[in-house]
């Protein structure tokens, strides 16, 4: 659990922006490919069921992508520039991820480049941005893990001798719900150039959202993807939910509005948090509209 004090300290993301790496794992079996997941959204605020997605994902990899290894996961928030009505600011955001983070999991990293950036980035551009980091500047995953008395920080910095550890590049695929992928064949929210950069080059794993059907998602992009004569469907990953958590930030926002308890819904941290800046506290005449919430889009092809 930590502590009140660390709550409230801020953090320096937002005047110095490094790439977190220090919990990306080195590749366990040579040969797989590394897998490092991104999940976009607002987070305002993270709940269980974000983080919990992650661990869904590692179970699909585990139980049925024999090719694949998890060594990474990264929480990217939207920045302000996201205009979505009731947001916490990005700062708050990034913030409350990091301790949820810190707080519940040994692996799963945020980063604070796409909520720090002047301009609305597109989701395929925060795909590139990561893989360019680990790919490029980190210059790949390593394998196999080094034996101690390395710790474990050692394993992510830049090579720079021929004694090296092999290194292998990552696939940065989005982690997201089924309502993220109902909007993909909506007209005028994604470009096409993103959606054959992400289906094509990174890939999508979605996680079954109550009220948002799969196929009906799937279904204009498999024409698509035929028409175009591709096989980008192989890159959709479907994770089914088991045990259903229809749990939304939305409905979390509503709660703290009335006053209402979120205690198990979401880290005890983030809680906190929430309850030491007032968050989410009720604004006279607002109202959230889910239609407010589309980006500024299109990306110039
Ligand atoms: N209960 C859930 N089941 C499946 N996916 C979820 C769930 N909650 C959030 N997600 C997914 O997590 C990603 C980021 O979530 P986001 O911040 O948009 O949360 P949200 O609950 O949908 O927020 P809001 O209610 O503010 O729209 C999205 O791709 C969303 O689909
Ligand atoms: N064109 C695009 O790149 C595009 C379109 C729609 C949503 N998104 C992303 O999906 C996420 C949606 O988040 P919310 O569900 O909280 O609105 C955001 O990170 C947003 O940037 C990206």
């Amino acid at each position: 659990m930590v502590s009140s004090s660390n709550v409230s300290t801020p953090h320096p993301s937002f005047s110095e922006y490094t790439f977190p790496s220090h919990r990306l794992r080195a590749l366990q079996d040579g040969n797989k490919t590394p897998l490092v997941l991104v999940a976009c959204g607002s987070f305002s605020p993270i709940t269980h069921m974000h983080l919990r997605m992650f661990e869904m994902a590692v179970d699909h990899v585990k139980q049925g992508m024999s090719d694949f290894e998890v060594v990474g996961g990264y929480l990217s928030p939207v920045s302000d520039r996201y205009n979505k009505a009731g947001l916490a600011s990005a700062a708050h955001r990034v913030r409350m991820c990091e301790l949820a983070c810190d707080e519940t999991s040994d692996w799963l990293m945020v980063d604070p480049w796409e909520a720090v950036q002047p301009e609305y980035q597109p989701t395929a551009v925060v795909l590139d941005h990561v893989s360019h980091e680990i790919n490029h500047n980190l210059g790949g995953i390593p394998y196999p893990p080094l034996s101690p008395p390395h710790p474990p920080a050692n394993l992510l910095t830049v090579p720079s001798s021929a004694t090296a550890t092999p290194r292998k590049p990552a696939r940065v695929m989005l982690l997201g719900g089924s309502d993220l992928l109902q909007t993909m064949s909506q007209p005028g929210v994604w470009s096409q150039s993103d959606l054959n950069h992400i289906l094509g080059t990174h890939g999508l794993f979605i996680i079954e959202r109550s009220g948002s059907g799969i196929s009906d998602a799937l279904a204009p992009l498999k024409e698509w993807s035929d028409a175009m004569g591709k096989n980008w469907m192989e890159n959709i990953h479907v994770v089914r939910q088991l045990i259903a958590n229809d749990i939304s930030s939305t409905r979390i926002r509503q709660f703290l509005r009335q006053g209402m308890s979120v205690q198990y819904l979401l880290p005890n941290v983030v809680i906190e948090y929430i309850r030491e800046r007032g968050l989410y506290k009720e604004v006279e005449g607002f109202k959230e509209s889910r239609a407010s919430s589309m980006p500024p889009l299109r990306r110039e092809v």
